[in-house]
């Protein structure tokens, strides 16, 4: 174990200098702390694009959301190689290295994923964004599942949303090959919670966690009620339930089929999902406002055209 949670977050300005590969990083502020590091805004040194740096607090931790990505940024290159030359803003990992901090801290260098917590997200925004939301989240789900892992701990606050609304995961920490026991999850998300299954990481099972994270954006008291049965008495039930009270019985029945792992994977879940849940957004849905600029040219505009047809009319 190096690193201490508790520790003091870095300070803006701190380099993070590499202890191997010889990369320095500047800190510009924290962008969280969670169970298994800490996680920095940064900028590589004498570069202009951010990426966020996570500091871990144990090597193996650390080592197996490194290894999960790197798994994951090979298969990406696999499945775009069409797409001829990578960004490596777009990459799920920079690099990873020591910080020579006293200690060695092992840190990694990913992608800035730049937005909102899912929930935080909804609450501003309102729920008539989940159809689009999902579909994008749904569709990072499939990508993973077919690179051969499943994502396990599916919750809004692992998911970033930007303000048009594309879905983006974060933490790894949880990810793991198919067919393997899921290593990271949350109670209300897993389905070993709920006895509605095990907890092998199938494509059903992020499926399932998909379900409970709508049901908890739609109806967070009610699942929390759900939740507090005694663990003999807690049941899917409870959960098709809540489902089948939601108004969109669209979404309720896709919920249902969800809970009930009856999707063939997450291919299937996603189909279904965009053609009976998402609907494309209208600009009366976007509530864009008219810019103040654009109301005072259309008003001189019209100025304008009033005097000239008045001077053309006198002639
Ligand atoms: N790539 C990223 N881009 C932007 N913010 C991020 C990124 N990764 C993490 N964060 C922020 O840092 C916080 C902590 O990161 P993360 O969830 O990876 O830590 P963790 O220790 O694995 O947390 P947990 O306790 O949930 O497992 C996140 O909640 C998020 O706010």
């Amino acid at each position: 174990m190096v690193g201490m949670s508790s520790n003091p977050p870095y300070p803006a300005g701190t380099v993070v200098a590499g202890k191997w590969r010889g990369n320095r990083y500047v800190v510009e502020r924290l962008l969280g702390r969670g169970a298994n590091g800490t996680v920095y805004l940064v900028k590589r040194e004498g570069r202009r694009e951010w990426y966020a740096l996570k500091v871990g607090y144990d090597t193996l931790d650390l080592q197996s959301e490194i290894n999960v990505l790197t798994s994951l940024q090979s298969c990406r290159k696999r499945n775009e190689h069409r797409a001829r030359r990578e960004n490596p803003l777009s990459s799920f990992l920079l690099e990873a290295d020591d910080f020579v901090d006293g200690n060695n801290v092992p840190f990694y260098v990913m992608r800035y994923v730049q937005g909102k917590p899912l929930h935080l997200f909804l609450s501003k925004n309102g729920p008539s964004w989940l159809g689009l939301v999902g579909l994008k989240l749904l569709n990072n789900i499939r990508k993973l599942h077919e690179c051969g892992f499943v994502f396990g701990d599916l919750k809004p606050e692992n998911v970033m949303v930007s303000d048009y609304g594309e879905a983006e995961l974060i933490d790894f920490g949880g990810a793991s090959p198919i067919g393997r026991s899921v290593k990271q999850f949350t109670e209300w998300h897993d389905r070993g919670f709920w006895n509605a299954g095990s907890r092998t990481g199938d494509e059903g099972y992020d499926l399932f966690a998909f379900a409970i994270l709508c049901l908890r954006l739609l109806n967070e008291q009610g699942l929390k009620t759900a939740a507090t049965q005694l663990p003999q008495t807690r049941n899917v039930e409870e959960l098709l339930r809540l489902a089948r009270t939601l108004p969109d019985k669209k979404l309720a029945s896709w919920l249902i089929l969800a809970i009930k792992g009856g999707f063939s994977g997450s291919e299937q879940a996603m189909q279904t999902w965009k053609e009976h849940i998402y609907t494309p957004r209208t600009a009366k849905q976007e509530n864009i406002a008219t810019p103040r600029w654009l109301k005072s040219a259309f008003a001189l505009s019209l100025f304008v055209l009033a005097i000239t047809m008045f001077w053309l009319f006198r002639l």
